[in-house]
């Protein structure tokens, strides 16, 4: 059956899944907040700002009326950046129909409240938990516009719910799993952007493939600790939505995170990563909110911690990588069988 879906946000990932959505079978009314760039993605088929090879087919129609969007919507995907979340919903809470079923794309936590995409989307529209799932895992939105094969994680705590999104996007290229556990997808997706940005800044600074694995591999200690304490199942880590997007993330040149972090990795400025990198990097604003979390559940997240100093207080990072390496020393591995909340 053809589902209707909403799809809020026309940047780089809401345009790729836009096209996943349609190629599923489902009619698609993509939300954009300016004319032309709707205009644009209705006369061209393309997405001249963010994705300009695409070509949506013709179940995909673009809308600057969120209402329009919302009208008769099975699903209602968000895609526009973390931090912009909240006051859109609060003011489009009213259109979505009681059955609408709100998908999070967004790897990232708000400022101020330190709370996950999943918990702003239920406060703002008062939809249950049972009717919020989050779709999360190793899906570069230029690979996925050319259709290269990828799998991803649908996490809903209600089995029917996450049913329905998996099929509404399940194709040949595209490959849902599904996972009940929400909080673990959405660390992993939130914390990996983190990791990427630390692992663009070791590769701008040049420092070899021993090191990035060493990110790579004690960034997602860093997840999994967090994730345990907050109540996340560690195999979800373990997976796509966790070591799967770490891994695409900070090996690949199409990620912005990974990107930005390469600039200041190189020596420049952030304000001057942000005018090379352009499109949402998420872990920019969100390495705020997961070492808030950090905090609150009494979890130690050296590298986020780090990530953070040298984005919001200048810390230069050959000095941030120095005093890294020359921390105490400790055991590596989990310890009676729970994750350790210490470093
Ligand atoms: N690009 C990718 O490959 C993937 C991105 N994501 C996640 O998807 C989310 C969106 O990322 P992208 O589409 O890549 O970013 P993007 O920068 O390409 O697009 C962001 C979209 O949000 C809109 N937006 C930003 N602030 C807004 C505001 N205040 N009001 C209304 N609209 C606003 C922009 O106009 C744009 O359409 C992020 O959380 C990202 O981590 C997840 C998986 C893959
Ligand atoms: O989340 C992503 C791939 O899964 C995209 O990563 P960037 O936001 O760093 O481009």
């Amino acid at each position: 059956m053809s589902r209707r879906v909403a799809v809020y946000g026309a940047g780089s990932w809401g345009t790729a899944f836009s096209l996943v959505l349609a190629d599923a079978g489902c009619e698609v009314t993509l939300w954009g907040r300016r004319q032309v760039l709707v205009d644009a993605i209705n006369d061209t088929r393309g997405n001249p700002d963010y994705l300009p090879q695409v070509r949506l087919p013709a179940t995909v129609r673009a809308t600057t009326d969120p209402a329009q969007a919302a009208h008769d919507a099975d699903i209602a995907v968000l895609a526009v950046s973390a931090q912009s979340v909240r006051p859109l919903l609060e003011a489009w809470a009213g259109l979505f129909e009681r059955r609408t079923v709100f998908v999070s794309l967004m790897k990232g936590v708000e400022l101020g409240t330190d709370k996950l995409m999943s918990q702003v989307i239920a406060e703002t529209t008062g939809a249950r938990a049972d009717r919020v799932a989050v779709v999360s895992g190793p899906n570069l939105a230029g690979e996925i516009v050319a259709r290269k094969p990828a799998a991803s994680v649908v996490a809903c705590p209600d089995d029917t719910t996450a049913a329905l999104v998996r099929s509404a996007c399940h194709t040949p290229y595209f490959r849902p799993y599904t996972n009940a556990d929400v909080v673990g997808c959405e660390l992993g997706g939130a914390v990996k952007n983190v990791i990427a940005l630390a692992a663009g800044v070791a590769d701008g600074m040049g420092l070899g493939d021993n090191a990035k694995a060493a990110l790579l591999t004690r960034g997602l200690a860093e997840a999994t600790r967090l994730g345990v304490a907050m109540g996340a199942d560690p195999l979800t880590l373990a997976g796509l939505a966790g070591m799967g997007d770490l891994v695409a993330t900070c090996s690949s040149t199409l990620s912005r995170n990974h990107t930005f972090g390469a600039c200041l990795g190189r020596g420049l400025s952030v304000e001057e990563a942000r005018t090379r990198t352009r499109q949402t990097a998420e872990g920019v604003a969100s390495c705020k909110g997961i070492t808030g979390l950090g905090r609150r559940h009494r979890v130690d997240l050296p590298i986020a911690e780090t990530v953070a100093d040298i984005i919001h207080h200048g810390r230069d990072p050959e000095e941030a990588v120095h005093t890294l390496m020359s921390r105490t020393t400790k055991p590596e591995n989990l310890r009676n069988g729970r994750a350790s909340t210490s470093e």
